[in-house]
């Protein structure tokens, strides 16, 4: 059992908890289409799809605490292993992505 993996009330106790933090991140790697149709507030898109994910996503500063979610947890796994592999420090992901944000009755933005 990774304790990364965050349930979505765990989740926005984060980003609760880092509101000030200047060095806090909410990655959506979904699609841009996929953003657009609703997100979490505060969150920047970098696409898992494109294909220069890893390249954008290593140049992001490694020692920040970044929470990455998608839409249903299975390219934020990947983002995980990616951020395990190039050496970041604190990085969560969203367990069962958007959807179960959503199922949580925890608000999105568009
Ligand atoms: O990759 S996914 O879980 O968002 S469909």
């Amino acid at each position: 059992q990774d304790e990364r993996l965050l349930e979505p009330s765990a989740a926005a106790d984060l980003m609760r908890v880092n509101r000030d933090n200047p060095d806090f991140l909410i990655l959506d790697v979904r699609t841009a289409q996929e953003f657009g149709q609703g997100s979490i507030e505060g969150a920047v898109l970098l696409d898992y799809y494109a294909s220069d994910f890893r390249e954008r996503f290593a140049q992001l500063d490694r020692d920040a605490t970044i929470l990455t979610y998608c839409r249903s947890g299975n390219r934020s796994s990947h983002v995980l292993k990616m951020a395990d592999d190039l050496g970041f420090k604190n990085v969560y992901d969203l367990r069962g992505g958007i959807l179960a944000w959503r199922e949580a009755g925890l608000p999105l933005i568009k």
